[in-house]
């Protein structure tokens, strides 16, 4: 079921009800997104016994993460049914669950582990939950998703580390180079799951504003394709469409940092405009462990490239503009120098 097409799904849909979302006009609306492939990289072939095999595999990587810093991976190691299974338990949470249930986690500390929102407004039109994952896996016991998206949590897990691993190598490293600075065996992962309104019950076109993430990376499936745009390093927007049940890779902020620039996190939204039916996506950003310093790493700076980003820890970086980690939102302005 991942990657059906957002426009295609059959849902008793009235002809009213597919109009444009009546709404105020927003700087989105401006934008012309195209219709571009992006690069799919085979995460398999990464760690190919036959070294021509795995050599062209890990360049194809080389050139995605330089010049996009997003691609689809497939042949991964997660099961096509733990992804399926975990966006269908979620789907029936959302539907099922009464609002007042939801909302006993609205609120917010710099201790939470689970947060709920719903916001429905012009700048933004998306119901979600956001969990710290790992080290360890918050998801109260009550919520019937709890099983299966923990198992695809723990999925993510092998693909974290292998990406990792090909991308040092990729950099001229050791094997275990980004694990280590980043110690992300002590890393704070948190998923937001993301639910977006069909259009016609949304109060504008932007299901989400436009911005980068912090972290190592971010791993994205969703159940319905379409919506989501990144901005290209040439400078043009892109209507991603992922293939059934592959993860989306974005390369987060604070890899842009310890890279000095090499690699780039990419900004990007979603817009809800084309969505017949709602959407879910499971927004997974993996960071760096808390009182981790990330700065340019000295391997990176030199008289061509000088260091162009400031050192924080990782909670400080999160903690910017009175955020809590948890929220994991972007302060990439700050730490640019
Ligand atoms: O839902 C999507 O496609 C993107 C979600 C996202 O960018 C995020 O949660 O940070
Ligand atoms: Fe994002």
């Amino acid at each position: 079921m991942a990657g059906r097409d957002a426009v295609l799904v059959q849902e008793p849909v009235k002809p009213s009800d597919i109009a444009p979302p009546h709404h105020l006009p927003n700087p989105l609306d401006s934008i012309v997104a195209v219709d571009e492939e992006i690069p799919i990289i085979d995460y398999a072939k990464l760690f190919s016994d036959d070294l021509d095999e795995r050599s062209r595999a890990l360049q194809h990587l080389s050139k995605a993460s330089e010049e996009y810093g997003f691609f689809n991976l497939v042949n991964h190691s997660v099961p096509d049914n733990v992804i399926e299974g975990a966006l269908k338990k979620i789907a029936d949470y959302f539907r099922e669950t009464e609002a007042e249930e939801k909302r006993k986690y609205l609120k917010k500390s710099s201790e939470d582990t689970m947060v709920y929102g719903l916001n429905s407004y012009a700048g933004e039109n998306r119901e979600f939950v956001k969990m710290v994952v790992y080290p360890e896996y918050h998801c109260p016991p009550e919520h019937c998703y709890r099983e299966a998206f923990g198992e695809y949590i723990k999925g993510l897990e092998e693909v974290k580390f292998g990406l990792a691993r090909a991308l040092s190598k990729i950099l001229g490293q050791e094997e275990t180079y980004i694990e280590d600075v980043f110690n992300l065996k002590r890393g704070y992962d948190v998923c937001a799951v993301n639910v977006y309104p069909p259009c016609f019950n949304a109060k504008s076109s932007i299901g989400l504003p436009t911005h980068t993430d912090p972290g190592f990376c971010v791993s994205l499936v969703q159940d319905v394709n379409g919506g989501l745009r990144v901005l290209s390093h040439q400078g043009k927007w892109i209507n991603v469409s992922i293939p059934p049940n592959a993860i989306l890779i974005q390369l987060g902020d604070h890899l842009e940092v310890l890279t000095n620039g090499k690699f780039r996190s990419h900004l990007h939204h979603v817009v809800v405009t084309k969505n017949k039916v709602q959407r879910i996506s499971l927004a997974t950003l993996h960071g760096p462990s808390l009182d981790t310093i990330v700065s340019p790493a000295p391997e990176f700076v030199d008289e061509h490239r000088p260091r162009g980003y400031r050192a924080m820890t990782y909670r400080e970086a999160l903690e910017t503009n009175d955020n809590n980690p948890i929220d994991v939102e972007t302060c990439l302005e700050q730490l640019r120098l």
